[in-house]
């Protein structure tokens, strides 16, 4: 059932996925059913609910990643960074969390699927100081668009990029952008049968 709706949704886009790809997103939904109870991953109950608020909302982002590199700040329990690392097993993801069960289970997902794309680390991001620095920082649900440019300004590399998945525009807390940071551009996205707005915020970083 699962499967067949997901292959439903996937039909609405452009994506274009593989067997593995797809049964990969099936496991992460169920596991996500699994462990909800006891790890409180999120408040949507039904795995098709799942499939479209989670699942349908994460990959509509992955055309406009430009990069090898990405960090998915506030990610929960891997979103949207999970589906993302998915579908672009050519690219490395830091999925970041201040929560342990939420990075536990993180943990436990990349070893049943065998990602090995994603590291999961449990910070605060402002305290977090990476090895390298990224060519995107991805964020959904996760702080205002002031917060998180404030606390994720020393992420990116020169020239990486902020994504930062919103309902309705944000057009105040566009304002006044530190320095360095410019508004590239606000995408519209449509995800399948997933009422209400959704935009992609893009912000370019370019080192003083
Ligand atoms: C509303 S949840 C969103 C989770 C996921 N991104 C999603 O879209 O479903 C926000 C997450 O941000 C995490 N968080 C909040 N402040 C944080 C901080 N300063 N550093 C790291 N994680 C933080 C919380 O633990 C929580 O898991």
């Amino acid at each position: 059932m699962l499967k067949s709706r997901l292959e439903s949704l996937l039909a609405q886009t452009s994506l274009q996925l593989t067997e593995l790809q797809i049964s990969q997103l099936v496991t992460l939904v169920e596991q996500l059913d699994k462990w909800n109870k006891a790890y409180n991953l999120t408040s949507v109950r039904d795995p098709m609910e799942m499939l479209v608020k989670h699942i349908l909302d994460s990959l509509v982002v992955s055309p406009y990643l430009q990069g090898e590199r990405f960090i998915d700040v506030g990610t929960g329990p891997g979103l949207p960074g999970l589906p993302l690392a998915i579908i672009n097993p050519d690219k490395q993801f830091v999925l970041l969390d201040s929560l342990g069960k939420r990075i536990t289970f993180i943990r436990q997902v990349c070893h049943l699927l065998k990602l090995d794309n994603v590291t999961a680390v449990q910070s605060r991001v402002e305290k977090y100081q990476p090895e390298q620095l990224f060519d995107g920082v991805i964020s959904r649900a996760f702080a205002s668009l002031q917060d998180m440019l404030n606390w994720c300004y020393h992420l990116p590399a020169n020239n990486g990029k902020f994504y930062a998945l919103k309902g309705l525009v944000p057009e105040q807390e566009l304002e006044n952008l530190a320095e360095g940071l410019k508004l590239q551009r606000i995408e519209s996205l449509v995800v399948p049968e997933l009422e209400g707005q959704r935009h992609l915020v893009i912000i370019d970083k370019n080192n003083p």
